[in-house]
C-alpha cells in the first residue's frame, strides 16, 4: 500500500464528494473509513510490519479488457471529464453503484493491486498475501458496473493468474456476504476456474435478486459443475454454518479439483454486525476459513477485499486473516453447535446439484437429517427425494415467516461480540524429538525427551475421495466440534497414507487445538535386533486442558 495514495485521493476526492453531495447520494456504507480503520488495526496489531507492502499499479487496457468489453472501458474511461449531470446519467443506468470523477483512477489502481499481489505470489516473493482495495470488483460485469463494483477484480486476476503464469485451474472462494454474478457470468462456461460463493439470498429476495444465484446454477456447457452457489435463505447464519459448507461442500470439491491458485474475494460483510449481511459469524472465523483454503494450491492464495461495512468487524475480520495468512494459529473456534435447518437445506440442495459432477460429493453418504441434526457431523440417511427437499423448503418458508418478526426486533438492537482472541504464537514453532545418536536438522530445536507423551496410530484412506470422505467429512467436524487442546497424530509405514495426504492431513489439523499438533512418525531402522526408532515431531505450546486422539 503506498500511503500518499491515500492522502491524494482524499485530498482530492474530499471538494469534489461535497458538491457531489448536494448534486446526488454518496455511498453511505462504501466508504473511505473502510480502508483506513482496516490498516490502523494491521498497525496497531504489529501485523503490518509482518507483511512486505507490495507498490500498487495501475491496471492496464489489456488487463481490464481481459474480462470487460472495450465499450465498457471507453465509457468508463471518460467519467472523469464527465460535467456532474453526465455523470448522474451515467451512473444511473448502473444498479447501486456511485460514480466520481476519481473512481476510474481508484478502480484501476483496485484491479492493479491485485494483479501486483498475483504477481508477487506467483513469482515465489511471498507465500501469500491480501489487497486492501476499493472500490470492490466482484459484481461488475463484462460491459456495466454494479454493487459498488467498476472493474471485476479477481475475475481480472484470475484471467491474468492464467495469461501471464500458464496456471490451469483456479479456486475463487467468495465469502461476501452478496453473490458475485460477474464472476459467475465471467466464468460459467469455463472449468479452468472453479467459482464457489455463498450469499445472503432469501429465496430470490434479497439484493441482486437474481434467480442465476440460486444453487442450481451450476454452469453452462463446459463449465457445468464449476460454479458452486450456496444460498443463505435466512439471515444469522453462524461459524457452524460456515465452516460446515466448507466441510461438506467446498473442500470436498477443491481437492478434487486441485487448484494451482485460490484467490478469495474477500467480503467481511458476511461477519456479525454488517448492516447489509446481517449474519451472526464471528471475525475469527475468518481465521479458520483462510487455514481451510491455505493447504491448497501449495498455498497460493492471494485474498482481495470486497465488502464489509461495519467498521469494528470489518477490521478484526481483516487482521483475522492476515493473522493466518501469515502462519499462527487459528483461535479456538467459538460456540460451534452445528448448522440451522435452512443452512442444512441448502446444503443439501448444492450437493444434489453438484452430485452428478464430483466424485467427492457422489460417495459422500453422509447426507443430513435435517430435524435431528445438531452437530457439524452431517448424519447418514436415506437420501431425501426432491419432493422432500420442496416439502422442507415449504415449512422452512413458513417457519422463516414466523420468525421474521422476531429476527428484525433483534437485528434492530446493535449487535455487540467479544473481541477476538489474542492469538500468540512461539518464537519456535515446530521442534523434533530424535534420539541422542541424530543430529538435528536445521530449524529445528532439541526438546528433552522426559517431557514425550504417547500417541495412537492412524489407518486409514489414501486416494483423494477416501480422504475427503475421512478427514473433510468426518475428522475435520467432529475435530472442530470437540475443540480439544491436542491433536495426537501417528504415523507407521504401514498406514498406507501417501505422503501428499499425510501432509494435508497435518496441515488441515493445525487449524484446530491452536495448533497443538504431535506427531508420532515411526520409522522401521535396520538394526540387528531388528529394533525400530521412533522420531515425534513435536508442534506445540501452551496450556491443555484436552486432548484429541487420532
Ligand atoms: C462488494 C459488495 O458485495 O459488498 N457490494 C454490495 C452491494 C450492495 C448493493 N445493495
Ligand atoms: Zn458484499
Amino acid at each position: 500500500k503506498n500511503n500518499n495514495f491515500y492522502h491524494n485521493v482524499f485530498a482530492f476526492s474530499a471538494p469534489i464528494l461535497l458538491c457531489l453531495y448536494y448534486f446526488f447520494p454518496v455511498c453511505k456504507i462504501e466508504v473511505p473509513e473502510r480502508l483506513t480503520v482496516s490498516h490502523e488495526a494491521l498497525i496497531k496489531t504489529g501485523l503490518a510490519d509482518r507483511c512486505i507492502s507490495v507498490p500498487v499499479r495501475e491496471a492496464t487496457d489489456a488487463d481490464i479488457l481481459l474480462v470487460h468489453s472495450e465499450e465498457y472501458l471507453e465509457a468508463v474511461k471518460k467519467t472523469p471529464y464527465m460535467t456532474l449531470e453526465d455523470l448522474q446519467e451515467f451512473t444511473l443506468q448502473y444498479g447501486d453503484v456511485y460514480f466520481h470523477p476519481n473512481i476510474y483512477h481508484c478502480a484501476k489502481l483496485a484491479a492493479g493491486a491485485a494483479l501486483q499481489l498475483v504477481d508477487s505470489v506467483m513469482t515465489g516473493k511471498v507465500r501469500n498475501g491480501m489487497a486492501l482495495v476499493r472500490p470492490p470488483g466482484h459484481h461488475s460485469m463484462r460491459s456495466a458496473a454494479s454493487g459498488f463494483c467498476v472493474f471485476n477484480n479477481v475475475a481480472i486476476a484470475a484471467q491474468y493468474a492464467k495469461q501471464q503464469y500458464g496456471v490451469k485451474r483456479v479456486l475463487i472462494v467468495d465469502w461476501d456476504v452478496h453473490h458475485g454474478q460477474g464472476v459467475q457470468y465471467c466464468f460459467e462456461d469455463d472449468p479452468s476456474v472453479l467459482y464457489f460463493s455463498w450469499h445472503r439470498y432469501e429465496h430470490q429476495k434479497f439484493w441482486p435478486q437474481l434467480k442465476e444465484s440460486d444453487y442450481n446454477s451450476v454452469g453452462k456447457e463446459k463449465g457445468a459443475g464449476f460454479n458452486i452457489n450456496v444460498p443463505w435463505n435466512k439471515v444469522g447464519m453462524k461459524n457452524s454454518d460456515y465452516l460446515s459448507v466448507f466441510c461438506h461442500i467446498l473442500l470436498p470439491v477443491a481437492y478434487e479439483f486441485s487448484p494451482d491458485l485460490v484467490l478469495v474475494c474477500a467480503g467481511f460483510d458476511s461477519a456479525i454486525g454488517d448492516p447489509e449481511g446481517e449474519m451472526c459469524a464471528s471475525p475469527d472465523i475468518f481465521a479458520h476459513l483462510t487455514h481451510l483454503l491455505m493447504n491448497l494450491a501449495g498455498g497460493k492464495l492471494c485474498a482481495v477485499l470486497e465488502g464489509g461495512y461495519n467498521l469494528t468487524s470489518l477490521p478484526q475480520s481483516v487482521c483475522q486473516t492476515v493473522q493466518t495468512l501469515l502462519g499462527d494459529p487459528a483461535p479456538r473456534p467459538a460456540n460451534l453447535d452445528g448448522p440451522c435447518e435452512s443452512a442444512l437445506e441448502s446444503l443439501h440442495c448444492v450437493r444434489s446439484a453438484h452430485r452428478q459432477y464430483w466424485s467427492c460429493l457422489k460417495h459422500m453418504t453422509f447426507i443430513f437429517t435435517a430435524s435431528s441434526n445438531n452437530s457439524l457431523l452431517l448424519s447418514p440417511a436415506e437420501l431425501p427425494t426432491s419432493d422432500v427437499t420442496t416439502k422442507r423448503i415449504k415449512l422452512a418458508e413458513e417457519e422463516e415467516d414466523k420468525l421474521k418478526k422476531v429476527e428484525e426486533e433483534k437485528n434492530a438492537e446493535e449487535e455487540v461480540w467479544p473481541e477476538p482472541p489474542k492469538r500468540v504464537a512461539p518464537a519456535v514453532r515446530t521442534a523434533l524429538v530424535l534420539p541422542n545418536d541424530v543430529a538435528c536438522p536445521d530449524g529445528c530445536k532439541h526438546v528433552n525427551t522426559s517431557q514425550v507423551c504417547l500417541l495412537v496410530l492412524l489407518q486409514g484412506c489414501s486416494d483423494v475421495s477416501g480422504f475427503a470422505q475421512a478427514v473433510l467429512g468426518l475428522l475435520l467436524p467432529l475435530g472442530y466440534e470437540y475443540d480439544p487442546s491436542l491433536v495426537l497424530l501417528a504415523r507407521t509405514p504401514d498406514s498406507g497414507l501417501c505422503d501428499s495426504v499425510w501432509q494435508q492431513l497435518t496441515g488441515l489439523l493445525q487449524g484446530i487445538a491452536q495448533g497443538h499438533t504431535l506427531v508420532l512418525m515411526q520409522v522401521r531402522r535396520r538394526r540387528r535386533g531388528g529394533s525400530i526408532s521412533v522420531y515425534l515431531l513435536l508442534h506445540f505450546w501452551g496450556g491443555l486442558d484436552r486432548w484429541q486422539v487420532f
